[in-house]
Order: structure tokens, then sequence, then C-alpha cells
């Protein structure tokens, strides 16, 4: 088993937001997981990637057990991931806010970065190298000395997607990385994904664009009320009756 979930929930409160949930992630597949509005979707990748800690259940990932590892350890493990209001310092460069992703694999410290070692010098070398080529491999290379806040809503989620590539993850969490691009974009988005599963990484994203996921996904989840209601590939959750009444009559995934 590459990634899975055992009986993972969410308290928050008196609301459940993730409820006793098992799902295991396909290695080398897209897996997604979708649901109605506040069905816990953001939730389930928080406690995936640590940035909250669950109320109870487990997450393994490659045998594992990640359930309280902080969020930087996960990380380090081969975990990243892109967040839905993209993180990006918007007065940086592309290059700039990507470099900064690689630093998660070097050793320097504050002390290297006084005396400018030589350590430090070789690794800022390895970020830029490591930078340039997630940049290119993200369709990014005219826009490397450009000013995020300068750039057009799919180059941002590209720049998120590069940053995260940057870590050298096994696998990516994206999270609505097709929300607010037009439909051209959302296809160029899509083949990007298509493009990291064929270089080895394994994608789970959350999306509200149906008819993207239902091309896209070779494995969905379905969430609604933090519960899991379906698992299956997109033809098993078209068809899934459970799956059709939760989004009200079905037009929404139709
Ligand atoms: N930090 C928090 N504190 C309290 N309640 C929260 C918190 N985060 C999420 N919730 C609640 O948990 C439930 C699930 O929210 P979550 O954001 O995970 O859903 P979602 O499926 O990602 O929704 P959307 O599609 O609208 O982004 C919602 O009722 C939400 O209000």
């Amino acid at each position: 088993m590459f990634l899975v979930t055992q009986q993972l929930t969410k308290k928050f409160g008196g609301l459940v937001a993730v409820n006793e949930v098992d799902f295991s992630i396909e290695k080398g597949k897209i897996n997604a997981i979708i649901g109605p509005n506040g069905a816990g979707k953001s939730t389930f990748f928080n406690l995936i990637s640590g940035f909250h800690p669950p109320s109870a259940g487990k997450v393994i990932f490659k045998g594992i057990d990640i359930t309280n590892m902080p969020s930087n350890k996960i990380a380090e493990l081969g975990i990243a991931r892109t967040f839905q209001t993209t993180n990006l310092f918007e007065q940086a460069t592309v290059l700039d806010n990507v470099i900064v992703g690689h630093r998660l694999r070097t050793k320097s410290n504050l002390l290297d970065a006084i005396f400018r070692t030589k350590r430090l010098k070789l690794e800022e070398e390895q970020c830029r190298e490591k930078a340039m080529e997630v940049i290119e491999f993200t369709g990014l290379k005219k826009v490397t000395g450009k000013l995020v806040g300068s750039l057009t809503q799919e180059e941002k989620k590209r720049t998120a997607f590069a940053l995260a590539l940057a870590t050298d993850p096994e696998i990516l969490f994206l999270d609505e990385p097709a929300a607010g691009v037009n439909p051209d974009e959302t296809e160029g988005l899509a083949e990007l994904m298509k493009k990291m599963v064929q270089k080895g990484i394994t994608v789970c994203l959350i999306e509200h664009k149906m008819q993207m996921i239902m091309k896209l996904a070779d494995k969905i989840m379905v969430l609604n009320y933090g519960e899991k209601i379906a698992e299956g590939t997109p033809e098993e959750i078209r068809n899934n009756p459970t799956v059709i009444k939760a989004y009200l009559g079905g037009s929404a995934i139709a």
C-alpha cells in the first residue's frame, strides 16, 4: 500500500468534518477527492499533510505511520501539497518563489549563511538548478524572472505546482488546482498533471470541475458530510445513485 488512511477522523468542536474515512491512494495514478461544499475535502488533505492533528485514525505512508508527524517531516518523506488560495510571494519572481522549495532537501543553516560557506554556495546552486528544472517542466520558462503578482491565474497555478515539485515529492496533493481558470487553461493544467504522473509522481487532487475530473482521474473518492459515500473509477462514480443524490439530482456530475 502506498498511502492509506484508516478510520481517519477530525472533529471541530461538535462538528465531525472527516468521519472514519478509509482511503487508499494508488501509486502512479491520478486520485481525486470530490464532494459538495463543506464535505471535508480540504480537512482530509490537512490531516494527511500534517496541518491538523486528527481526532482519531491513522495515516500510513509506505508502511510508516505518519499520523502525528509535523508537516516538515511529512514533506521530507516525499509528500507535497498546494493550497486552495495559492501561497506565493507576489512581490518576488517566479524563480525566487520556486527556489525555496528545494531548501527542504538541503542542510545548510544560519551559520553557513553568515560565513557564506562552501556548503551553502553548493546548496544554493543545487536549489537554483532544481528550480530551473521544475520551471521548465511546468512550462514557465518565459516568465522565470517575472514577479508572481504580474502573472495570469494559470501561470500562478503552475508556479504553485513548480514550488511543490521542487521539494522532490513522491506524492503531490493539489487543492482545487483548476479553480478560477478558464476551460483552455484547465485543459493545460490537466495535461501538466498527466505529465507529472508520467514522471512517476502520484497525484491526489480535490476538484469541483467534474468534466475535468471524470476525464482525468483514475480513481475517485466521494465525501459527503465528512463521510466516504463512494470510491471507484469515474464510470462507477458517475452511475452511483448515492453520489447522484448527494449532488442534488446529479446534474453536477453528468
Ligand atoms: N479550522 C476549522 N475550524 C472549524 N471548522 C472547520 C475548520 N476547517 C473546516 N471546518 C468545517 O469543517 C467542514 C469541512 O470543511 P472543508 O473545508 O474540509 O470542506 P471542503 O469539502 O473542502 O469544502 P469546499 O469544497 O467548500 O472547500 C465545514 O463544515 C467547515 O466549516
